[in-house]
């Protein structure tokens, strides 16, 4: 009997050790593998340096050094952790839920990558056809590149999830034999840059201006108003506005967009110089207001089609001396339009620039507010066309009336109270 509870009591206390053992190799996998996650998501979100891109139009070089932050732990990472991320950073491209394309499907598509249409900071970018019949832009990222790299993912994951006609829409992605590449809806008419700076794709006229700029500011409001959670794109320019068939406008390149939620507060200036909010720049804090200063930069570059790295903001405080903010921006407008532009309009679209700019981040508006006054500035315009078109329908309906009348008989002129009464009637009709 005593020999028994003896056994009983080895057993229960082997039983008690393996499982005290098993419960600190439970821990230990858990904590490793809660570790290992913390890894691969700070990797994904935190912006490394990103170069400064110095020019507004297609091109771009570094300022700040491009290296990996000293704490990124991408760059401290072991073999082991760093093939880790890459299966990580691959599970987080498959699970935005985006088209994935095979290299040989993009290769055929490009003519063996030789459509190319631009290039970009992190590659060239080629026009292509898919097997569908679509036409689409596919962009391939430098496989050298940590920032091609980080760039990569940050469009698809965003990417994959924004939708909007006013968004250069990601259509899907590959991520073969170590290449990265996005493939995009096609915008056959290429950037704004191109329209503002180069004479082969001619004159942009003052009414399409508008119309990119309200473009521009509905695909920015959705980003800050209708995207869960919001995003921020940093580096809005007229590089980064491309457009389609009919110059409609849509936003691009959202390599350096990030979820407001995530982070922000940034380690490293990043963006365009030129288009950079100055609060941000002394405070290295980026917000909604961020994008409402480059926004405003943006809009004066199209009135007054002169490069913000090549002193449009110089040109627009000496403009704002003589305008009092709200009139009298006249001066500032392209030369090139040749004053064919409607003053009232182009005076409402240089004060909400103005206000756009405003050193005080709060002062802005935001880019709901800019997509409202520019909406009525084109529904004045299109209210001024229709009423303008009502009196010139009218009078050629007169006209007609009155060569009627005087066909019939030629040497017995309308008389004078018909006359009278037939103008009277144009009048009622201007009223309307
Ligand atoms: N979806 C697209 N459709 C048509 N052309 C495009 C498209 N995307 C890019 N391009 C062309 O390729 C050029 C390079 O684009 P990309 O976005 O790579 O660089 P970027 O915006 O000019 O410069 P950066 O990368 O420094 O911001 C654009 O200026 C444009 O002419």
């Amino acid at each position: 009997m005593k020999e028994e509870s003896t056994g009983l009591i080895i057993g229960i206390s082997i039983g008690v050790v393996i499982g005290v053992l098993l419960a600190i190799l439970a821990l230990f996998c858990f904590r490793y593998h809660r570790k290992r996650l913390q890894i691969g998501n700070s990797s994904s979100r935190r912006a490394a340096n990103v170069p400064i891109r110095t020019n507004g139009a297609d091109a771009c070089s570094i300022l700040s050094d491009s290296t990996v932050a000293p704490e990124s732990p991408v760059k401290s990472s072991q073999n082991g952790i760093s093939s880790w991320l890459d299966g990580f950073k691959k599970s987080c491209v498959i699970s935005s839920g985006m088209p994935e394309y095979s290299f040989k499907d993009l290769q055929k598509a490009t003519g063996n990558f030789t459509s190319v249409i631009g290039q970009g900071a992190f590659g060239p970018v080629y026009k292509a056809t898919l097997p569908s019949g679509e036409t689409v832009a596919v962009k391939v990222l430098a496989t050298n590149s940590k920032q091609g790299e980080k760039e990569f993912q940050t469009e698809v994951m965003l990417l994959g999830r924004l939708h909007h006609r006013n968004l250069v829409n990601l259509i899907g992605y590959c991520a073969e034999r170590g290449e990265h590449m996005l493939v995009y809806v096609y915008m056959s008419k290429g950037s704004l840059a191109s329209h503002l700076y180069s004479d082969k794709n001619g004159l942009l006229s003052w009414n399409v201006r508008v119309r990119i700029a309200l473009d521009v500011a509905r695909g920015l409001e959705y980003l800050h108003d209708g995207a869960v959670p919001p995003v921020i794109h940093r580096d809005i320019k007229s590089a980064n506005i491309l457009l389609d068939q009919s110059m409609r406008a849509r936003v691009a390149d959202f390599g350096l967009s990030r979820e407001e939620v995530v982070d922000s507060h940034a380690a490293n200036i990043r963006g365009t110089l030129g288009y950079l909010d100055p609060e941000y720049i002394s405070s290295r804090t980026f917000n909604k207001k961020s994008d409402v200063y480059s926004f405003g930069v943006l809009l004066f570059e199209i009135i007054a089609g002169r490069n913000p790295q090549q002193g449009l903001m110089e040109y627009v405080e000496l403009a704002a001396m003589n305008s009092d903010g709200k009139v009298g921006w006249e001066e500032l407008v392209d030369s090139r339009l040749d004053g064919n532009f409607d003053a009232q309009e182009l005076n409402e679209v240089a004060a909400l620039a103005y206000k756009s700019i405003n050193r005080v981040p709060k002062k802005r508006p935001s880019m709901r507010d800019n997509v409202q006054v520019l909406s009525r500035v084109l529904k004045q315009r299109q209210n001024n066309r229709f009423n303008q078109n009502l009196v010139s329908t009218t009078r050629d309906e007169i006209g007609i009336d009155v060569d009627q009348v005087e066909s019939r008989s030629p040497r017995s002129p309308m008389p004078e109270h018909q006359r009278q009464q037939s103008t009277d009637s144009t009048a009622e009709s201007f009223d309307v």
